[in-house]
């Protein structure tokens, strides 16, 4: 199994924390994390929990502390810079500080934007609340015997490496790494992992994923994987090539008749163009066409940090930058 892997538990009862860390703590996992940052209703209503602990860095504390008595690796925070009205830069450092004070957590993963605990369904929550990068690097300054990873909003491999030149411990990718795959993920390994020979062509990389889907079919019981979830992270690899709507419906259509997941794409995989399939890796984007644009003045004042897109969007009142992220 590939490791690094960090389990994520969420609550807020302190002793079922403990009592799941404990359970976890069997399997080998790398790090334990707390969920402080899901904003839905299920989660931050009812459950008290995710987001809505920002509320309450105490109580924050005093759980990292049961989840670390209870395991034998690090543990970690996953948070927003903020919930609600209390998205000030101060009452994020209190959060910070509270929970390092009273546990030994030292290592935050940071999405750079507040969560909206009322009237938003999670998805609007990871789009309407602003990116606030300069939060994150604000942070990186304020506390440095505190490790933290950059989120939110991330979609390039040299936006990953200007923010660790920045100082951040790491740099999470989501969405960007389900929905844009071959542009950004067949980079990372060379780019950051040291992989001498990175994936050459689509068709290659697929080859390679067969065998091992396959492999792991109904490992875990029957269905558990199945070919639909196997065939799954698939699905973006030909993002805005030519056939790509097509290749993912023929995928819909057979993946019910299918016995492996080499069979799915032996049936698929013609509908696509020869040249999209053995088209070569695009560079990435080198650092001097993506980085974050640093001004002088920093890290001696408030930053302001955000892309291109939303400069252009700006309202003339908006403050000015310090910091622009030109994607
Ligand atoms: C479908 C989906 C499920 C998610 N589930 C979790 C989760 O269980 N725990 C968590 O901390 N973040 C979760 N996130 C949030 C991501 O970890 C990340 O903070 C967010 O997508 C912003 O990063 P991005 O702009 O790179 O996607 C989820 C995001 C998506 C899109």
């Amino acid at each position: 199994m590939q490791h690094p892997i960090v389990l994520q538990v969420g609550g807020s009862d302190v002793p079922t924390l403990a009592k799941a860390t404990r359970l976890a703590n069997a399997y080998g996992y790398d790090e334990i994390n707390l969920n402080c940052g899901c904003p839905s209703d299920k989660v931050a209503g009812h459950g008290c929990f995710g987001a809505r602990l920002m509320l309450d860095p105490k109580l924050v504390g005093h759980a990292m502390a049961a989840i670390a008595e209870n395991c034998d690796v690090p543990v970690s925070v996953k948070c927003r810079i903020g919930v609600d009205d209390a998205e000030s830069y101060d009452e994020l450092c209190t959060f910070v500080d509270t929970v390092a004070t009273l546990s030994p957590t030292r290592h935050f993963i940071i999405h750079a934007r507040k969560a909206i605990l009322k009237g938003i369904s999670p998805e609007a929550n990871r789009k309407i609340p602003p990116l606030k990068y300069e939060y994150v690097f604000s942070l990186i300054r304020d506390f440095p015997h505190i490790k933290f990873t950059i989120n939110g909003g991330i979609v390039a491999v040299g936006q990953v490496e200007a923010a660790l030149k920045m100082g951040a411990y790491g740099v999470m990718v989501g969405r960007a790494s389900y929905n844009s795959p071959w542009s950004l993920l067949a980079h990372v390994d060379s780019e950051f992992y040291g992989v001498q020979r990175p994936a050459t062509t689509r068709n290659e990389i697929l080859n390679a994923y067969e065998e091992y889907a396959d492999s792991v079919l109904g490992k875990y019981g029957p269905g558990k994987p199945s070919i639909r979830h196997t065939v799954k992270p698939l699905l973006h690899l030909f993002h805005a090539e030519q056939g790509a709507g097509l290749w993912r419906r023929s995928v819909d259509a057979a993946v019910r008749d299918c016995a492996s997941c080499s069979e799915l794409l032996k049936r698929t995989l013609p509908v696509l163009p020869e040249d999209v399939l053995h088209s070569p890796l695009p560079p990435p984007m080198s650092s001097h066409e993506n980085p974050f644009v640093v001004a002088p003045k920093w890290p001696d004042v408030p930053l302001f940090l955000q892309t291109k897109d939303q400069q252009e969007s700006l309202a003339p009142s908006e403050p000015l930058l310090d910091l622009v992220l030109c994607a």
